[in-house]
């Protein structure tokens, strides 16, 4: 049986970790020294949390996009297609990547999430123009603050529909290319802390069951997929200083999250990117099905 289980061991070693190419300016003994460590420790040094493969992020070119997109570059993607309802107005931040990342192919597309055909386009586009859609993160959000009693129920039905149904229009086509293309892929559904309690004092209904639902959506498309090869995890941000939380009414609330939370202050794009970058890479192979809260302890009080 030890045997057996060895053997199992080895061959999922293969399967998981191959081969990776060896990072440039290494002396022979520290490569001889890397190659003494057990596999999945050589294979971190080596660099464990690079990303390979062609990234589709939607909302692309929100605030948290743009800077998740910069680290998926720094990390390795080989490819890049933001898809937002309003590229033009990211116009100049876009060009800032591609000079940045001259080698790498970078796309827009002007979707809306909610528009199934426009989104299965813009997937069928993204395969054409770069060879493969091996990531999605899906960044589309609206929020909506609205007291219940009053919200029309238009508001309503307009923050699940981008929020939670638009998150699935895109995961499904992304995983349908996947599964076409036969090597596995990665998803990021994008909740919030306000997936896990409600936020005050801002009312938003709405928008926390959107976020709510997305939790079990990420579990159950985990759960279907896996046999696939693909894994569909979620980010849970607390509360990032970005334009979403610049709304009307929101200047108030603002104070109070901050006094609420340990941490005392709002968190940064940056602070969550290398979350998504961990779940993008061989790192994250195994983690499937889960939730990562990224909210400076916000979610303990
Ligand atoms: N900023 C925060 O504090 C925070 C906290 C928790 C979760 N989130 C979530 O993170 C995501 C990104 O937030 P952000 O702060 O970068 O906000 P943002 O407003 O800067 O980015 C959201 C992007 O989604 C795009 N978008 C909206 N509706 C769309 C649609 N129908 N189709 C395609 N694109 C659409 C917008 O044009 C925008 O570029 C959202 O899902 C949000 O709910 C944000
Ligand atoms: O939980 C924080 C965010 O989801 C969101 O930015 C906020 O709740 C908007 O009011």
């Amino acid at each position: 049986m030890a045997t057996s289980h060895a053997s199992d061991r080895d061959a999922l070693t293969k399967r998981v970790l191959p081969e990776m190419t060896l990072a440039q300016g290494r002396s022979p003994a520290a490569e001889a020294r890397i190659d003494s460590l057990h596999p999945a420790a050589r294979d971190s040094v080596r660099g464990r949390f690079s990303i390979a493969g062609n990234a589709v992020i939607t909302g692309g070119t929100g605030a948290i996009a743009m800077v998740v997109a910069k680290a998926v570059l720094q990390h390795g993607a080989s490819g890049l297609m933001l898809l937002d309802l309003n590229v033009e107005a990211s116009r100049d931040a876009v060009q800032a990547l591609r000079d940045e990342f001259p080698d790498v192919k970078i796309e827009t597309r002007e979707v809306d999430v909610t528009d199934e055909e426009a989104v299965t386009k813009a997937i069928d586009e993204t395969v054409k123009a770069l060879g493969s859609v091996d990531m999605l993160v899906c960044l589309a959000g609206i929020v909506g603050c609205a007291h219940a009693l009053d919200m029309p129920i238009s508001q309503w039905r307009r923050v699940l529909d981008v929020n939670t149904t638009g998150a699935f229009i895109c995961a499904r086509a992304a995983a349908r290319a996947m599964v076409s293309q036969g090597n596995g892929g990665r998803i990021i559904l994008t909740a919030s802390i306000s997936a896990h309690r409600v936020n005050f004092p801002q009312p938003q209904v709405a928008y926390n069951v959107s976020k709510g639902a997305l939790l079990m959506l990420k579990s159950s498309l985990a759960a279907e997929w896996a046999r696939y090869g693909i894994t569909v995890n979620s980010i849970s941000p607390g509360y990032m200083d970005t334009v979403l939380n610049e709304g009307e009414g929101l200047a108030a609330a603002r104070k109070v999250w901050n006094e609420r939370n340990p941490s005392g202050r709002m968190g940064l794009p940056e602070e969550l990117a290398g979350v998504v970058v961990m779940m993008l890479s061989r790192a994250g192979s195994y983690m499937n099905g889960a939730d990562v809260v990224v909210d400076g302890g916000g979610h303990v009080f």
